[in-house]
């Protein structure tokens, strides 16, 4: 397979919740209308604030959740339409990396059952493969194999995080979706985190889905970044580009929070006002437009289409010149 093959591929997805109070009130619109690739060997940033769909979207791909309506396709196979047995195929085929290493793992299972619980569910190989398996697994994220008969609350977040990561290596998965895998630990633990998994990624040629409330967090890990804002993509483009040259307000705003040694983008600071509107509530048209600093009328008028504004550089807005714009500050 070629590496712009996309293994995973997610299209028009949406998904939305029953109404919180008594079933009574609007749908909670968690995600809406989304579209992307991950292509085969390489790593997609998901990056947007609480609330934003990430946990949602990342659920969907990994086969946790279902969408209401749209498609998700991978490595060929319609997810809605694959038989039992391959369902259970894509769970061992696409494994998660959840968010709060201490909440993940059981504290009543030995680390070494944590690691060859995945293989006997999916009966792979003899009791002593396992324990084989469980071991390489362990040095791989360079834990001692001693750690195999120790129990979670024996570690520290980084390490449990971790052994979260051995987990899901142990059923040589072909996609890694990880949930906010480092926001849960020390500052100084995440770049060992984001590290070891970038390393892994190349070693083993994963596929990975990398979601992340923190445009800094994805920099060093993903080809290409996408832009969450209210359960819709804001912006997506070759991570390179999205830093150098981002095109949505959004994307903007985001950036200016993340201290930058980049004289360029101190000097377009957009600080972000206000809360995240309630997706049982979206805001009409751009559902970002009641915190963007160069909405006009339009905006509230139509949803935003994805259009391409340089190679593979996708934004949703419809203003132009948001330099000319944003120097101004607020332009109506
Ligand atoms: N099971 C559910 N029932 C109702 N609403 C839900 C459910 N799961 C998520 N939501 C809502 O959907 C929206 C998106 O949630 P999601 O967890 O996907 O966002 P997120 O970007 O991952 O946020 P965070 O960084 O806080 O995890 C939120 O408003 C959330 O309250």
């Amino acid at each position: 397979m070629t590496v712009n093959t996309p293994l995973l591929s997610v299209s028009a997805l949406s998904k939305h919740f029953p109404p919180v109070a008594f079933g009574r009130g609007p749908v909670v619109r968690a995600v809406e209308d989304v579209s992307f690739d991950v292509p085969h060997g390489q790593v997609v940033g998901l990056v947007g604030e609480s609330g934003s769909g990430k946990t949602t979207i990342a659920r969907m791909a990994a086969q946790l959740v279902a969408p209401t309506s749209g498609r998700i396709i991978f490595d060929g196979l319609d997810t809605a339409r694959a038989s039992r047995a391959e369902r259970r195929r894509l769970h061992a085929r696409i494994q998660y990396i959840f968010q709060d290493p201490f909440a993940s793992l059981s504290p009543r299972m030995t680390i070494g059952q944590i690691l060859t619980e995945g293989l006997d569910i999916q009966r792979i190989g003899t009791a002593n493969e396992r324990r084989e398996k469980a071991r390489s697994v362990l040095a791989s994220v360079d834990l001692p194999p001693d750690a195999l008969d120790r129990y979670a609350h024996e570690f520290s977040g980084g390490q449990r995080q971790r052994i979260g990561i051995a987990r899901a290596l142990a059923l040589e998965p072909e996609m890694i979706v990880a949930d906010e895998p480092v926001s849960a630990l020390d500052v100084s633990i995440q770049a060992q985190i984001i590290n070891l998994l970038r390393e892994l990624q190349i070693r083993l040629n994963l596929t990975m889905l990398f979601i992340a409330h923190d445009l800094a967090v994805v920099e060093y890990i993903a080809d290409t970044v996408i832009v969450l804002y209210l359960g819709r993509i804001m912006e997506k483009a070759p991570a390179r580009q999205l830093y150098s040259a981002p095109q949505h307000p959004y994307t903007r705003a985001l950036l200016s929070s993340v201290p930058s040694p980049d004289p360029t983008r101190r000097a377009n600071r957009q600080i972000l006002t206000g809360d995240i509107p309630s997706p049982a509530n979206p805001p009409s048209g751009c559902v970002f437009r009641t915190r963007c600093p160069v909405a006009i009328d339009a905006c509230a008028g139509i949803v935003p289409p994805l259009r391409e504004v340089a190679p593979g550089h996708f934004k949703a807005c419809i203003r132009d010149d948001l330099d000319g714009l944003m120097v101004q500050g607020a332009v109506r």
